[in-house]
């Protein structure tokens, strides 16, 4: 199936042209059908269910009437007793697409109705809102949500942003949206491939235009945790590798690449039957990061000058400002975009970022052309949200980011707290819990073990576990390790990335053979091994939009040690033995680990140093620090209450452009 196709004379759409509300669709053809569905969960709920009223008694009765307020009763839909969220109808436009709901939601168990999706008062006749029982109404409002993303765990993982997309997404799809995540369906020829061997064709390739062709690609699909798993699937994404790059370094094709996710992304909507039902225009599009951030360009660009997504949003999300998806001006006219539109993604470099004399600095710049287009702008984490905005911290985007300041938000990351829970882990040589530490420091031996370490359970040993790059500050770790290796410590660092770290800690650990190892690879039952086998976790990164490994650091009773940057900053609180009600047993302290500044060798090693004193000789401080980590609460919850809210602000506005 072709995707949209943009008649080049038709083509006189500025960006700011459609900024005013757009007229809604009419809903002349559209039906709103008693449905028995539950809204996350379409094909479930339409096999093995049965009805049972829920007319002010969730547990059980008859229907109060055909076509009154009735529930299913399956294995799913208990599970999510404690939402409450029950879908009554549905509304299906002209093209099949679900793009209303009518919602029972209930509070402490007393029920109510609730009309949501674009169902307008004048087009269908809307029942009275009934309260049964005393408490007021929660209500809530479900979305289509589509995700796009580069990577997406555990089907492609290079770092944190898969980790985000791979487990953010259940948040939202278990308070009964209808969630989405696409991405490419990577082939590496490796045992990872296997990753994606629940994914069923769809049998739905589509041509999308661009690269002065009709590019054709397929989709995948897998249905798991209430998510709509979606695989773009094209010849460019099977290649040994990671995502971005192999062993000679970045594809040079990566614009293609992505330019091809971003036009799949926006036609999967409109055409993947999932469930038996499209997802349809009224979708809300996250995007994540540069590869994804085409999206809201072309929804403004492509398709809303012809009457198709008028009334979607795309929100964007920045895990990393520093990757912005950067190429020659000239490439512009492979993106698939008319050419008014040059100037969403045109980029001049300042004089001194140029390269030669002739060099112009024009560019196109993804990123930028989302900051322009989106209809929000999300960080994932609030000091990060103003960081961008800065000088120091925007690199080179701050000042559009400032402009759109009154629609940029930071929202903490969470984390997925079923893989990374030391009660459960299968990584682990040994599972332990908040109450029953004893575990730990039998993973710590089985982790010197590993690695071929002195087996010494007393010596505080410290980790390292990220890319091996710029933003991670391993040029500050390299230039602490000769004056830290004289202290009684081991060290042990995985990662991989930037050639020059990768030698420089092979070389290390044969210098420091009793105290260093450096893991070059990426590895992630290892991750979870240092993560739990070790005392401390440092990360001096140099910038950190949130940082997860601080995140999995705590909740594994593991002390991070951390720039007070970022998320850092945001989410680790520094030790304080001398807290209100605090006593020399350093009972009622707070803080969950250490945070230094300035960014330099001797304040890391400052803040290392009172980390390692803490470890030795204040055994009793050290437990509580672990024990505030380890209670903390790293669920998505919060942070899909958050992004629920700013999606209502994206439909309460007209589309930015
Ligand atoms: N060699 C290796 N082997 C195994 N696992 C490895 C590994 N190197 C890294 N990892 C894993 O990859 C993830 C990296 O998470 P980070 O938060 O550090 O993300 P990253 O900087 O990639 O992402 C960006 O996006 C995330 C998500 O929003 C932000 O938290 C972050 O600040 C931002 O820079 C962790 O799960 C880590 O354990």
């Amino acid at each position: 199936m072709e995707s949209l196709e943009i008649p080049r004379l038709l083509l006189h759409h500025h960006p700011r042209a459609s900024s005013s509300p757009t007229p809604s669709r009419p809903l002349s053809n559209s039906r709103l059908l008693p449905q028995l569905v539950f809204p996350s969960n379409l094909k479930k709920a339409t096999k093995n269910a049965t009805l049972r009223s829920i007319s002010g008694d969730t547990d059980g009765g008859s229907p109060a009437s055909p076509d009154g307020p009735v529930s299913f009763e399956d294995d799913e839909i208990q599970q999510r007793d404690e939402d409450r969220a029950l879908l009554l109808s549905r509304e299906i436009d002209d093209f099949g697409s679900l793009v209303g709901f009518r919602l029972s939601t209930t509070d402490s168990g007393k029920t109510t109705t609730d009309t949501r999706g674009d169902l307008r008062s004048d087009e269908v006749e809307e029942p009275e809102d009934k309260i049964v029982g005393e408490d007021k109404a929660q209500t809530r409002v479900t979305h289509n949500i589509v995700f796009v993303t580069s990577e997406a765990a555990p089907y492609s993982k290079t770092g944190g942003l898969a980790d985000v997309c791979g487990s953010l997404p259940i948040a939202p799809a278990a308070r009964g949206h209808r969630v989405m995540v696409i991405s490419p369906r990577y082939q590496h020829g490796t045992a990872a491939d296997s990753k994606f061997s629940g994914a069923v064709d769809l049998d739905r390739n589509i041509n999308v235009s661009c690269f002065g062709a009709a590019q054709e690609v397929g989709f995948s699909h897998e249905y798991r945790e209430g998510v709509d798993w979606v695989f773009v699937d094209h010849p460019s994404f099977h290649r040994p590798g990671n995502p971005y790059g192999d062993k000679i370094g970045t594809f040079a094709d990566n614009q293609f690449r992505f330019t091809l996710l971003s036009h799949a992304a926006c036609e999967a909507p409109l055409v993947l039957p999932l469930g038996g039902f499209t997802y349809g225009e009224k979708c809300l599009f996250l995007v994540n990061d540069w590869h994804a951030s085409l999206v809201s360009v072309l929804l403004a660009a492509k398709y809303r000058p012809y009457g198709v997504y008028k009334d979607a949003r795309s929100i964007l999300v920045i895990h990393n400002i520093a990757h912005q998806g950067v190429e020659p001006a000239i490439t512009y006219s492979n993106l698939g975009l008319p050419h008014e539109w040059y100037g969403a993604l045109g980029w001049v470099f300042p004089t001194w970022a140029r390269t030669h004399a002739l060099d112009t600095g024009e560019a196109v710049n993804f990123l930028k052309g989302a900051f322009v287009t989106a209809d929000r702008i999300v960080t994932v984490s609030k000091g990060y949200s103003w960081e961008i905005t800065t000088n120091e911290g925007g690199f080179g985007l701050h000042e559009i980011l400032r402009d759109r300041k009154s629609i940029l938000s930071g929202i903490t990351n969470g984390i997925d707290v079923t893989e990374w829970d030391p009660s459960s882990d299968e990584h682990l040589a040994s599972n332990y819990s908040a109450e029953d530490l004893s575990g730990k420091v039998k993973c710590k031996v089985a982790l010197q073990k590993e690695l071929g370490l002195p087996v010494r359970p007393d010596c505080p040993m410290i980790g390292f576990v990220g890319r091996l790059d710029y933003q991670k500050g391993i040029e500050l770790i390299r230039q602490a390790i000769p004056e830290l290796m004289q202290d009684d410590v081991q060290f042990v660092m995985l990662g991989s990335g930037n050639p020059i770290y990768e030698d420089w800690m092979r070389a290390t650990e044969s210098i420091y053979k009793d105290k260093f190892r450096g893991w070059v690879g990426f590895n992630v039952p290892v991750s979870h091994r240092i993560t739990a086998g070790c005392d401390i976790l440092l990360m001096p990164s140099t910038f950190e939009p949130c940082g997860l490994n601080q995140l999995y650091a705590m909740r594994y009773g593991t002390i991070p040690v951390v720039h007070e940057t970022g998320g850092l900053r945001d989410t680790v609180q520094n030790f304080n033995p001398f807290a209100v009600g605090s006593n020399a047993e350093g009972c009622n302290a707070e803080g969950t680990g250490w945070t230094f500044t300035p960014l330099t060798k001797e304040s890391m090693l400052v803040a290392l140093r009172y980390a390692i004193q803490t470890f030795n000789e204040h055994k009793s401080s050290w437990e509580g620090l672990i024990k505030r980590g380890m209670t903390r609460d790293y669920t998505w919850g919060n942070a899909a209450t958050q992004y629920e809210q700013i999606i209502e602000w994206a439909f309460m506005d007209p589309p930015y452009c």
